[in-house]
């Protein structure tokens, strides 16, 4: 069957975009207005009532976001006790898709910084912290990066044939050491206040930042899990930084990565340094 319906709207199912666990995405094409959307089908078949609480919190954050421009925009849904529509604009890549495939030229780097920075900022001013940024959660629409999930719903990887699959899903390369130490103490110990919580999702854009800017995440070279999560927790492991064309992007990237999180920037500061208001 090539077709899907949601609230009796039919879509024509035009490719899967990508697929995780229990959800895939397809792009369609709705046969009434002729445009294209993307819908992201999760099946709730055996999912218990926590993911679907999750999922339920994701769509209702989404709802209360979408008069923001750097947020994915949803026309309609449909939740029943099998599955959950999602009718949503299509992007034409995600950024983890697009950075495998090239370089970005360095003057385009500035315009991605504040685009990312500038979606982040709408989710911290709802109260809401991602904790699990990385390239896959930002999308292209029309040539600019929204932001496609907010970390509360498990997510979803790009459908690569490739069997060579270096997923983004799970990947611990953008995650802040205040992350990973939390996580050890799982009487929900995180009392720091939603100031502090918003550097977690500095860091991580610092990650993302930097693999713009290197063509690597600053511990990619860590292959060992273990080893990894200590590189990024232990201060004595210093990040290189090589320097480039702009030594306001190196300053930026160094602040990001800082690993004492009362010491790194707040994304206003971020909008406020040199390398983003110097230039037009
Ligand atoms: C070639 N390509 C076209 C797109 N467009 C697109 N991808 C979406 N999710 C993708 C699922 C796989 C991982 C990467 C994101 C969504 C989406 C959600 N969720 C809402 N709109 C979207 N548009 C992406 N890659």
């Amino acid at each position: 069957k090539n077709q899907i319906h949601v609230k009796g709207v039919n879509y024509s199912i035009i490719k899967v975009i990508g697929k995780g666990g229990s959800s895939k995405v397809y792009q369609v094409l709705h046969e009434g207005s002729k445009k294209i959307f993307a819908v992201k089908y999760v099946d709730l078949e055996c999912a218990d009532d926590v993911i679907i609480q999750s999922y339920k919190n994701e769509i209702t954050v989404l709802q209360r976001l979408q008069n923001k421009d750097p947020i994915i925009k949803l026309y309609d849904y449909e939740i029943s006790q099998s599955h959950i529509y999602l009718v949503m604009e299509c992007g034409s890549i995600d950024l983890a898709s697009f950075l495998r495939r090239k370089r970005v030229q360095k003057e385009d780097i500035l315009f991605y910084w504040r685009q990312m920075l500038t979606a982040v900022q709408c989710i911290h001013d709802e109260g809401i912290i991602h904790r699990d940024l990385k390239p896959a959660n930002f999308l292209f629409v029309e040539g600019s990066l929204k932001l496609i999930d907010f970390g509360i719903a498990n997510s979803i990887q790009s459908d690569r044939t490739s069997v060579t699959r270096e997923s983004q899903v799970g990947t611990l390369n953008y995650m802040s050491p205040e992350t990973i130490q939390s996580s050890g103490d799982s009487h929900g110990g995180d009392h720091t206040s939603m100031k502090i919580n918003c550097k977690s999702d500095v860091w991580s854009l610092g990650c993302i930042l930097y693999y713009i800017t290197y063509g690597k995440t600053p511990f990619q070279s860590i292959t060992n899990t273990m080893m990894k999560l200590q590189a990024i927790c232990n201060p004595d492991y210093k990040i290189q930084f090589s320097d480039v064309h702009d030594s306001n992007l190196v300053d930026v990237l160094k602040r990001c990565l800082v690993r004492d999180v009362k010491e790194r920037p707040s994304i206003k500061e971020l909008l406020d340094h040199p390398y983003v208001s110097s230039k037009t």
